[in-house]
């Protein structure tokens, strides 16, 4: 398969010098080999298997769905940002939602996450209409939306952040310093599952530093790892590997599929090519607002008229080496990531 990376040339990256870019080909030259289906965890395996039933076609019917969509639009003055007839998202799955710069990606998350307001349309989740629900409400009903630190939130350290995003934070609001005894004991649960998470994405021994002092990687995990602070059924992650150091890319793609294998559903855009090949159950293409293709990544990255529309010519960038998704290798990326 051969497509390539589009944007993010204007994105900050972390440094990453010869030194620590190196490996990544080291290894993918050394374990050519794909992942076996064996290495797979179950989950992924049935997601597959589910999903190898439905016909690759635009609105496709999706056999256990929890998100879908309807006749949504979203204009901008004359231009129609978005104009998706219908959409499903299956349960359990990662979904990628690709396509170039300007088609319409960001404003549809936008829209299905309660940050945006359609012209016309209806979507719902888990059955309920949610087309006028706000974010914090769509959160309390399972569906979290990651965010990029804000500057606010990166003068705050790790552990606040986490804690802020803790479903029914009392914050510092009248009726929690009247009901304070009651908040801490909140609060020390909080406390303790934020332990908890920050463990698993390895951010434990930050939890006293300022989110700001974090690298690009490290602050990526803490978006994630916030999200999880509301033990959401459906995670929306917005460009998870933007910015990050190649080296902790690898990390980021198997935490994302973790939250898969542990029952998550997963929707998010994406453009880094070699991460939506690697992690996807099912892929989306979105080109001037509306969706043009899906289905499985290979299938949907080989279809001639996605890689002429979405990809252009650069048919020439190798993206099947799944090796880089190898434990051990992972181990070691993460080592390095926080050595640094
Ligand atoms: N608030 C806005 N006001 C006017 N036009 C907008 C606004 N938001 C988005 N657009 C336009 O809508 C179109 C879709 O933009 P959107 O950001 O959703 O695309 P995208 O696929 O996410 O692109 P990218 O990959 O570059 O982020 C673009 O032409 C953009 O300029």
């Amino acid at each position: 398969m051969s497509v390539e990376k589009t944007k993010n040339e204007n994105e900050p990256v972390e440094p990453t010098t010869p030194d620590e870019a190196e490996p990544i080909g080291a290894v993918a030259a050394a374990e050519a080999a794909a992942v076996s289906d064996d290495e797979r965890s179950d989950a992924a395996r049935k997601v597959t298997e589910t999903l190898s039933h439905v016909e690759a076609k635009v609105g496709v019917a999706k056999p256990d769905m929890i998100l879908t969509a309807t006749g949504v639009q979203r204009r901008f003055g004359g231009m129609t940002a978005v104009d998706v007839d219908h959409l499903e998202v299956q349960r359990g799955a990662i979904t990628a939602l690709i396509g170039p710069n300007g088609a319409g990606k960001t404003t549809f998350f936008n829209l299905l996450t309660g940050f945006d307001k359609p012209n016309q349309g209806k979507w719902e989740f888990e059955g309920r209409p949610i087309t006028h629900t706000s974010a914090a409400k769509l959160a309390r009903t399972g569906m979290v939306r990651t965010f990029q630190l804000t500057k606010a939130l990166s003068r705050l350290t790790v552990l606040q952040n986490m804690l802020l995003a803790a479903p029914g934070n009392p914050g510092e609001n009248l009726f929690g310093s009247l009901f304070r005894p009651l908040w801490s004991g909140v609060e020390k649960r909080n406390t303790v599952k934020a332990m908890e998470i920050l463990e698993r994405f390895n951010l434990a021994a930050k939890k006293d530093d300022f989110a700001g002092s974090l690298s690009g990687g490290q602050r990526k995990l803490l978006e994630m790892a916030r999200a999880l602070m509301t033990n959401p059924t459906m995670i929306m992650l917005d460009e998870p590997m933007a910015g990050v150091n190649p080296a902790l890319v690898q990390s980021l793609l198997h935490h994302v599929q973790a939250l898969r294998d542990e029952g998550m559903t997963v929707l998010f855009v994406e453009h880094d090519m070699h991460a939506v090949r690697h992690i996807s159950d099912w892929v989306v293409v979105m080109a001037e607002g509306r969706i043009v293709a899906e289905g499985p990544p290979d299938s949907v990255m080989q279809d001639q008229a996605v890689v002429d529309a979405y990809l252009g010519a650069h048919h020439d960038t190798d993206l099947g080496d799944d090796a880089l998704l190898d434990p051990a290798v992972l181990a070691r990326l993460e080592a390095e990531e926080e050595k640094r």
